[in-house]
């Protein structure tokens, strides 16, 4: 399909290294020349190239091998894979990938490790104040442009959020408060908020972190992008620096950890994404942040957990393996969080998650305090929740008029043999209508598709035709998850071709078109994916590729349209009339939830007994919430 703009690309150039870049570390030792872009023939060997390590083994290569001085960076042009050539040829640069050769390195704990904002009894305790440098965890921020960061975090947009309604339930439900300066969370952890360049809380954080800091459960629903990971990582870490020294945790060095914090999320790389950012928020604190998560040498985890563990931030799989081999105790846990906890209590994780927080050590609920967030909270998750949570408040944040009007939502009918033609089209027009992306290089566009081979297949048909695409799904190795997620994240490769596992929580910025290639079975999976553009305030768009296979989805995207203020084809009111027996997935209440959806301790108090939602603030009956508008209430 040629074009002005796939000429200036020099296509085949592109679509060679695409085609080299494919699995490459399967085949590491093929001939890197052995190039073909016709399209026609098979796909040539990758070719052998530098080994690729990842950032958590980068120190380990570092202490281990003292021929190595400096972090390995990420791959600038003369290392770079050849599926990152192609994406620097075709971005107009290769400076997306962010060295981290200049990691910068924080101040000793020296004496200040550990000293709450009011309790000075932490000092002395383990952590940074034994005499390791913290490394800055803000250097690579450091490094980005700083206009571009100061537009992520306050650009005008940010006040879309302002006028979202709310939704508390639950007894005696602790007001919100307006900024940061309002609330207690330390003179440490607000440095580190302005060093963050967040000027004034969201709202979720608004309403969430009081909550928290007044010691309730909350089970928390909030639209994608909105500032959930920091609404629960603050009241964490200002609740351990101002709570009293862990009592019975043994000495420094021990084998077993006893970590005060446990964050818990469904993928690896949402659980990396938390820890960078928790770590950000703990900076200069004295507390360590450590991540455990399957996929990676377990070795290098547990050396980085014998240096201690205050907030734990795990995947469910890897910490029941370190529970079972008693390398982690729960026992001293006083704060548990969920992030995706919808995700986290659903069929795939409920019994693993039951396992970890019911049946081994951990403090019951009422002796803990527990945080659930997502942005959907579909009813019968909401029911099984209750087990984990204690007397909690329910916060719904955000439906008709919130944030996720800022991502506007298109519907195509494509049938499955043209999604490619049609695909190429949009991508063609989006770069034809001049979007910008990182630094002046094309904008990110994430792909989701059904199938882990549909993935593949995808990937190298893109590549083949000139458009530099990577892909993440669960048939990949981390190493080649972590690569293809980076090279996407700095726009050296501006198409990243996804499956599920990168629905959920992944933060990254400037991606500006997610497609629906394939639309999921569930209306919420769909809320989750579109999420992953128009965050933090910006704008965004999201296409889906809807044909008859998707007719069981229809009602809930209308709904769910409607509900965002969108356009929604007629052709698609009239499928969702055809097709009004529900459908959304999953045999939830059709449609699923919403974000915003509703305390379902409201819906008669099935299987609650006590008496709820007799406090809180804000709407609290039909003038908002799910129900509002939704077909079925
Ligand atoms: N108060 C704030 N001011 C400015 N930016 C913020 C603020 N709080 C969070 N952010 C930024 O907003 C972005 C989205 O935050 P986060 O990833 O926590 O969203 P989320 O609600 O967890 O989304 P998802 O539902 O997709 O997991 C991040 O880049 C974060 O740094």
């Amino acid at each position: 399909m040629p074009s002005a703009w796939s000429n200036r690309l020099a296509a085949d150039h592109v679509a060679a290294n695409c085609n080299d870049a494919g699995k490459s570390a399967n085949n590491p030792g093929s001939n890197s020349n052995a190039i073909d872009n016709s399209g026609s023939t098979p796909r040539p060997s990758a070719p052998s190239r530098a080994a690729y390590v990842p950032p958590h083994l980068r120190k380990a290569q570092q202490e281990g091998s003292r021929s190595v001085p400096e972090p390995v960076s990420t791959p600038t042009l003369a290392s770079a894979s050849p599926r990152q050539l192609a994406g620097a040829a075709w971005g107009g640069g290769a400076s997306g990938g962010t060295s981290r050769g200049s990691q910068g390195v924080g101040p000793r704990g020296g004496s200040t490790g550990w000293q709450s904002p009011s309790n000075n009894s932490w000092s002395g305790r383990s952590g940074w104040g034994g005499g390791r440098r913290e490394p800055n965890p803000f250097a690579d921020d450091d490094e980005a442009d700083a206009t571009l960061f100061e537009q992520e975090n306050t650009g005008i947009n940010f006040d879309a959020y302002e006028d979202i309604p709310v939704e508390a339930s639950g007894e005696d439900v602790p007001p919100p408060f307006s900024n940061f300066s309002e609330i207690d969370l330390g003179p440490e952890v607000n440095e580190n908020i302005k060093r963050c360049k967040y000027v004034k809380p969201t709202p979720v954080q608004r309403h969430a972190i009081p909550i928290s800091m007044a010691g309730r459960d909350l089970m928390a629903c909030a639209q994608t992008g909105s500032g959930k990971t920091a609404a629960f990582c603050f009241p964490i870490i200002a609740g351990i620096l101002n709570g009293p020294p862990p009592s019975g945790r043994p000495p420094r060095g021990s084998r077993t950890v006893f970590p005060l914090a446990l964050i818990l999320s469904p993928t690896r790389e949402l659980s990396m994404q938390i820890h960078q950012e928790a770590k950000k928020f703990a900076y200069r604190t004295g507390l360590q942040v450590v991540v455990v998560y399957g996929g990676a040498p377990v070795q290098q985890q547990l050396r980085e957990m014998e240096r201690g563990v205050d907030i734990l931030v795990a995947t469910p799989g890897r910490l029941s393996d370190l529970m079972e081999r008693a390398r982690v105790s729960l026992s001293q846990v006083r704060y548990l969080a969920l992030d995706e906890a919808d995700r986290m209590l659903d069929m795939g994780f409920e019994p693993q998650i039951r396992k970890i927080v019911e049946q081994m050590d951990m403090p019951r609920a009422g002796e803990r305090q527990t945080m659930l967030f997502s942005a959907t909270f579909p009813r019968e998750i909401q029911r099984l929740a209750k087990d984990f949570l204690s007397n909690y408040i329910f916060l719904a944040v955000g439906r008709v008029g919130s944030s996720t009007d800022l991502i506007v939502q298109k519907v195509e009918f494509v049938q499955d043999h043209e999604k490619r033609s049609m695909l190429m089209d949009l991508i063609h027009a989006q770069n034809e209508n001049g979007a910008q992306g990182v630094k002046g290089k094309l904008p990110l566009t994430l792909v989701f598709v059904e199938t882990k081979r549909g993935a593949d297949s995808l990937e190298d048909w893109l590549c083949r035709n000139g458009f530099p695409a990577t892909t993440i799904h669960g048939d990949r190795s981390q190493q080649e998850r972590e690569q293809a997620l980076r090279s996407f994240r700095t726009g050296a490769t501006p198409i990243l071709v996804a499956t599920d596992v990168a629905a959920r929580g992944l933060d990254i910025p400037h991606v500006t078109h997610v497609i629906n290639f394939d639309l999921p079975n569930d209306i919420d999976d769909y809320v989750h994916r579109i999420g992953r553009t128009g965050r933090a305030g910006k704008s965004g768009l999201a296409t889906a590729f809807f044909n008859e296979n998707n007719a069981s989805l229809a009602r809930a995207l209308v709904d769910l349209m409607q509900e965002a203020n969108q356009t929604v084809p007629d052709w698609l009111v009239s499928y969702a009339a055809r097709t009004n027996f529900g459908g959304g997935g999953k045999g939830r209440r059709p449609g699923g939830s919403r974000f915003g959806g509703r305390d379902f301790r409201k819906d008669g108090n099935r299987g609650m007994g006590g008496s709820y939602g007799g406090g809180g603030y804000g709407a609290s009956n039909a003038a908002y919430g799910a129900s509002a508008n939704s077909a079925w209430d």
